[in-house]
């Protein structure tokens, strides 16, 4: 019992911990839908008083009736009893509006909160660092806030509207019954006291259960993902993995299912012990007024009044107590959302920020830049030097894993290095403004975004702000060799691309590819950093995006990396990367004089091309050897 009253009093001092949260909630509410919530408030209230009101009036009426029959009033009597009668039947009438009203007051509300609340959410999401995506922790918030607390305001308002409408009506109740006794109200209260209890401790468990089991049912929701979307889809076919994942799939939704069962169980089994007692309560005070109307102390209309407000009242605490059990336990899930919303992104806005350069006077440097990746021991850079001078291109050759994309990620400030720095004409990149830095690098990334969009668009979303005409978009696509197959669509820049909407158009990998690196063109910045630009080109695109290549970076600082020699030989620098670190560095021809790795491994290449004769330009991948 002792050990009962202590775990009551930590679930009741948790319950009470979660206030802020309720309160930020209610203030975000009121931000999102303020007519809607008032309106609320003014219903709940009604709604609150009417029950009352039908007491009364049924009290009044039966009463009424019980002494028009004793005196034989016969049709006289209608004179009372009907305008009573016509009051009951208007009140329920209102009940019954007020509550279709409530419906809809709710649904408008429950609109504009969930969009507020997934407002805050994307805000957040585009907000923070690409760090915090390292972290599966990072992924177990996001997970809650969106799947779990997306919806919790508005479950928390409906259960506090149900706290405030049956609290009222509970009180009024417990009124009603106050002159028949003080014994009365306090059974009512005493015989839900146990539901109370159990409602605490269940939905406290659930929360643990969820908060638990949030890796797991993200999981579920991957290998859903990987039976039900397109990307795995022909990958699953060819090498029969449907079964395998859907085993899986199962197996962890049964160990969920099994466990979700047993705490209903539990729950089922406490309530059951609870109700029983509360049903106890309710029968002895039931009894004790029944003796009083055989006493002649009561009237009938007086115990038609006490099963109404008391039956009324038992089945008020329970709702009451289920809400305040909703308010606790959407608290709980609320906090996930609001801690997710407190992330605090640690590559940010310097507070006194410096204009950044333009144009580019000397370039890009990286001065001793080590980087870890969050979470990782090993370094993907070690005390790393590089210079791009302006106007120049530079590409970065090197194995998978040299560490080149990093480079990358770390000047368009994805990460921060620790320690180095990474310098723009001499200033750091941590002094300027994040976003006017961006504005300043025009990038292809490894792996493209296929916006599902028209060709156009797809193109454009380079630069939202640019105000170029369509002459633009297609010379954008044309530098990019995408302007041919973009005619040959059937609504040419206007084809809706991809098959997630209704008729869309699919392109090859390397048309993506090409797409994208028009959109990098299209945002007329002066650094332009492309991630394998010809990877997924064939040797003959290459060959023609090659020889204008050159023509198309004139007056910026290019940066490519590349894993194909016969891209990189057009560069004015080639810098080899191995394990973080440059190895070697001149043009194509002073490399091949060195007679260093790039060497060796462009003639490997190229003994192994001759040998297997014959070969386009394009068709060396630097994979090996270096
Ligand atoms: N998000 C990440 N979290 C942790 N480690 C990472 C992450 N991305 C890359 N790495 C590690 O950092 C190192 C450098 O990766 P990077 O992507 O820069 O290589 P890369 O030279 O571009 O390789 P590739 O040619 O295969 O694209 C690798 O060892 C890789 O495992």
């Amino acid at each position: 019992m002792r050990d009962h009253l202590a775990l009551a009093r930590a679930r009741l001092a948790l319950a009470l911990a979660q206030w802020p949260y309720l309160l930020r909630t209610l203030g975000m509410v009121w931000t999102a839908a303020r007519p809607w919530t008032l309106a609320w408030i003014g219903l709940l209230i009604l709604q609150g008083i009417l029950p009352v009101a039908t007491v009364y009036l049924t009290r009044a009426l039966v009463d009424n009736l019980v002494l028009a029959l004793e005196n034989q009033a016969g049709w006289m009597a209608y004179g009372t009893v009907l305008p009573l009668a016509g009051g009951l039947v208007g009140v329920l009438l209102l009940t019954r509006l007020l509550a279709y009203g409530a419906d809809f007051v709710r649904t408008a509300q429950a609109e504009l909160v969930t969009d507020h609340v997934s407002a805050l959410i994307h805000d957040q999401s585009m907000a923070v660092d690409l760090s915090f995506y390292e972290r599966a922790e990072y992924y177990d918030r996001l997970y809650r806030a969106q799947y779990h607390a997306l919806e919790r305001p508005l479950i928390l308002l409906e259960s506090l509207g149900a706290v405030l409408q049956n609290g009222l009506t509970l009180v009024a109740m417990a009124a009603v019954l106050l002159p028949y006794g003080v014994g009365l109200p306090v059974a009512l209260v005493a015989s839900s006291l146990p539901a109370l209890y159990v409602l605490l401790e269940h939905r406290y468990r659930f929360h643990c259960w969820r908060l638990k089991n949030t890796e797991n049912e993200r999981r579920t929701w991957y290998y859903n993902w990987l039976l039900t979307d397109r990307e795995p889809a022909a990958e699953l076919r060819m090498f029969d993995l449907g079964p395998h994942f859907q085993s899986r799939f199962q197996s962890l939704r049964r160990q969920l299912r099994n466990e979700r069962i047993r705490l209903a169980w539990d729950q089922g089994k406490a309530e059951a012990v609870a109700g029983t007692g509360s049903l106890l309560i309710m029968g002895g005070a039931l009894a004790w007024m029944l003796w009083k109307v055989m006493q002649g102390l009561f009237s009938l209309g007086d115990l038609a009044l006490f099963a109404q407000a008391f039956q009324q009242g038992q089945r008020l605490m329970g709702t009451l107590f289920e809400s305040l059990g909703d308010i606790y336990s959407n608290s709980l899930f609320l906090s996930d959302l609001f801690s997710f919303l407190a992330l605090k992104p640690a590559v940010a806005d310097p507070e006194k920020p410096v204009a950044v350069p333009t144009p580019l006077r000397q370039g890009i440097r990286f001065d001793g830049v080590t980087f870890r990746y969050p979470g990782s021991a090993r370094a993907a850079l070690k005390n790393f030097h590089l210079e791009i001078p302006a106007g120049q291109i530079v590409a970065i050759v090197g194995a998978n894993g040299a560490g080149k994309s990093t480079l990358i990620r770390l000047l368009c400030r994805f990460y921060d290095p620790d320690p180095g720095r990474i310098l723009l004409d001499d200033v750091d990149l941590r002094c300027f403004r994040l976003q006017e830095l961006r504005r300043q690098i025009t990038v292809l990334f490894q792996e493209p975004i296929r916006y599902q969009d028209t060709a156009r668009e797809n193109i454009v979303l380079g630069d939202r702000l640019a105000v170029n005409g369509f002459p633009a978009v297609q010379a954008a696509a044309r530098a990019a060799g995408a302007d041919s197959f973009i005619a040959g669509l059937p609504h040419g820049y206007e084809t809706l691309l991809g098959r997630w909407f209704k008729e869309g158009c699919e392109l090859s990998g390397g048309e993506w590819q090409r797409l994208a690196l028009a959109r990098a063109y299209w945002r007329l910045a002066p650094i332009l950093v492309l991630d394998e630009p010809t990877s997924a080109m064939d040797p003959w695109a290459e060959h023609d995006w090659l020889q204008r290549f050159r023509r198309l970076a004139a007056g910026r600082t290019v940066l490519m990396i590349t894993h194909r020699f016969t891209t990189a030989m057009y560069a004015d620098m080639i810098h080899v990367m191995e394990a973080g670190q440059v190895v070697e560095s001149g043009s194509h021809d002073q490399l091949l004089a060195q007679g260093g790795r790039y060497a060796r491994s462009w003639r490997q290449q190229m003994q192994g091309v001759s040998d297997l004769k014959p070969a386009g330009p394009g068709a060396l991948d630097m994979v090996a050897g270096i």
